[in-house]
């Protein structure tokens, strides 16, 4: 049985990062980006208004105020640059660029206007409402790096970059192979002893959300000649292949044999965790040279989605290059004890890191502790529980040594969102 930290580092290691492809923007939120987007230009690109009013030199007006100027000319977005006549005031709107031989900006509730003369009643301070050239970027800046996952807001920097496509990570091909006699898809009916297939549901969708496309593969029966041939079939042309089930060391868990039979060299099998233990990780060589991962989840709906989030998509990360392919760990103060164990301490046996599933609040009291992450542990930690990952927005972690967890004992946390 390996640690789990050291598995989940030897997991990362093994991972290169997939190939590039060209997208346009509208295709690249989410993505992890592969190149430096560096500005060509600054940002903003020109000086401009950032208010509807009027643009003067501030060196005409002299004197006490109230000060009268003409209104010679327009500014408008997007439009013509007049020059500033002399002494006097040129009408600009926000965003417009600013006329030369201006330097202030009055906003135009600041002013009067009677026909073509304008009125201010204070000095304005001169410089003002003026956003200048490269105050938000300056030009050459790396304004978005190589293996950056693109949000919204980096989207949308790209494009007042100027750029219409971005290179960025190809998504990885992931084939999920679900085992068992048992599994039927939701709504078939099937014979007594059936269950509808779930954990693949729970696989798809927190792979598709961190960027794979996913291919689903036939349910495999419990039969070792139909799971050697299902592997081998998944292998071929995916980037990871995950299966779910028969991974234990029952007479009918046939996936683990299958998969080294299909040609699958296993890395570890078995890591120091809880729920999850029998999880095995391995890769297929290619003729290309890069490996196709495979990931051998447990069957137990608790523990194969536990396993997915906490190697599964880190390894979707890392085939995309993200820099990021770790989450982020929360220190959170644990609240409250599963059922059936004593109230306020959960004892346990040390050995293996477990994962509690739990829901996240803010202590909203005005306590010493106002402002904290509470962690509220879930009554049902069964890996056979399906409840418990539907209700949870948040794995709490117990570390391997620990005999017992109290009320209010500090640990980390991965928030599920972050995962
Ligand atoms: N003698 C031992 N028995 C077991 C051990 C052990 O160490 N010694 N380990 C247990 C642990 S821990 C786990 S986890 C499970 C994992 O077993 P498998 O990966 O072989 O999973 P299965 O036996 O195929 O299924 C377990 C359970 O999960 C249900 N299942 C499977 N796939 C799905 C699916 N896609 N959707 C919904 N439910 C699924 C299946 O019906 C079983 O109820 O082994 C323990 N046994
Ligand atoms: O360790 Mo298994 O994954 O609990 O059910």
């Amino acid at each position: 049985m390996i640690p789990f930290e050291q598995a989940l580092t030897q997991l990362l290691a093994s991972a290169r990062p997939l190939g590039a492809e060209r997208v346009s923007l509208d295709d690249a939120a989410g993505r992890v980006l592969a190149e430096d987007i560096v500005a060509p230009d600054a940002l903003p690109p020109f000086d401009h208004s950032s208010m509807d009013g009027y643009a003067l030199a501030s060196a005409d007006l002299t004197g006490p105020p109230p000060h009268s100027l003409p209104v010679r000319g327009e500014s408008a977005a997007g439009g013509p640059l007049p020059s500033l006549d002399p002494g006097a005031a040129c009408r600009i709107f926000t965003g417009a660029r600013l006329p030369d031989g201006a330097d202030t900006i009055v906003p135009q509730e600041d002013t009067e206007r009677a026909g073509d003369t304008l009125t201010l009643r204070d000095t304005p301070k001169p410089g003002t409402w003026i956003r200048r050239r490269g105050a938000d970027l300056d030009a050459g800046t790396v304004a978005l790096s190589r293996g950056t996952r693109l949000t919204p807001g980096k989207v949308a920097l790209a494009a007042a970059l100027d750029r219409p496509q971005l290179l960025v990570a190809r998504r990885p091909l992931l084939t999920l192979l679900c085992s068992g006699d048992e599994l039927r898809s939701p709504g078939i009916p099937g014979p007594k002893g059936s269950i509808p297939e779930s954990n693949g549901y729970f696989v798809a969708a927190a792979a598709r959300a961190a960027g794979a496309i996913v291919r689903i593969a036939p349910f495999v029966p419990d039969d070792a000649a139909a799971a050697i041939a299902a592997a081998a079939e998944a292998l071929r042309g995916a980037d990871l292949v995950v299966t779910i089930g028969g991974v234990s060391v029952g007479d009918r868990d046939v996936m683990r044999p299958a998969l080294e039979a299909a040609g699958v060299t296993l890395d570890f099998w078995r890591v120091a965790i809880k729920p999850g233990k029998p999880l095995c990780v391995g890769r297929a060589a290619t003729p290309s040279g890069a490996p196709v991962h495979v990931l051998g989840l447990p069957g137990n709906p608790a523990s194969a989605a536990l396993t997915f989030t906490l190697f599964g998509l880190p390894l979707l990360r890392a085939l995309q290059g993200d820099a990021a392919a770790l989450p982020p760990r929360l220190s959170v103060r644990v609240a409250g004890t599963p059922t059936g164990t004593p109230a306020g301490v959960l004892r346990r046996q040390p050995g293996r890191a477990e994962f509690l599933r739990a829901r996240l609040d803010v202590d909203t009291s005005d306590g010493s502790h106002a402002g904290e992450l509470v962690a509220r542990i879930l009554p049902n930690q069964a890996s056979g529980a399906v409840t418990s990952f539907a209700e949870a927005d948040a794995l709490v972690l117990v570390p391997a040594e620990h005999d017992r967890v109290d009320d209010g004992a500090r640990l980390w946390a991965i928030r599920l969102t972050d995962a």
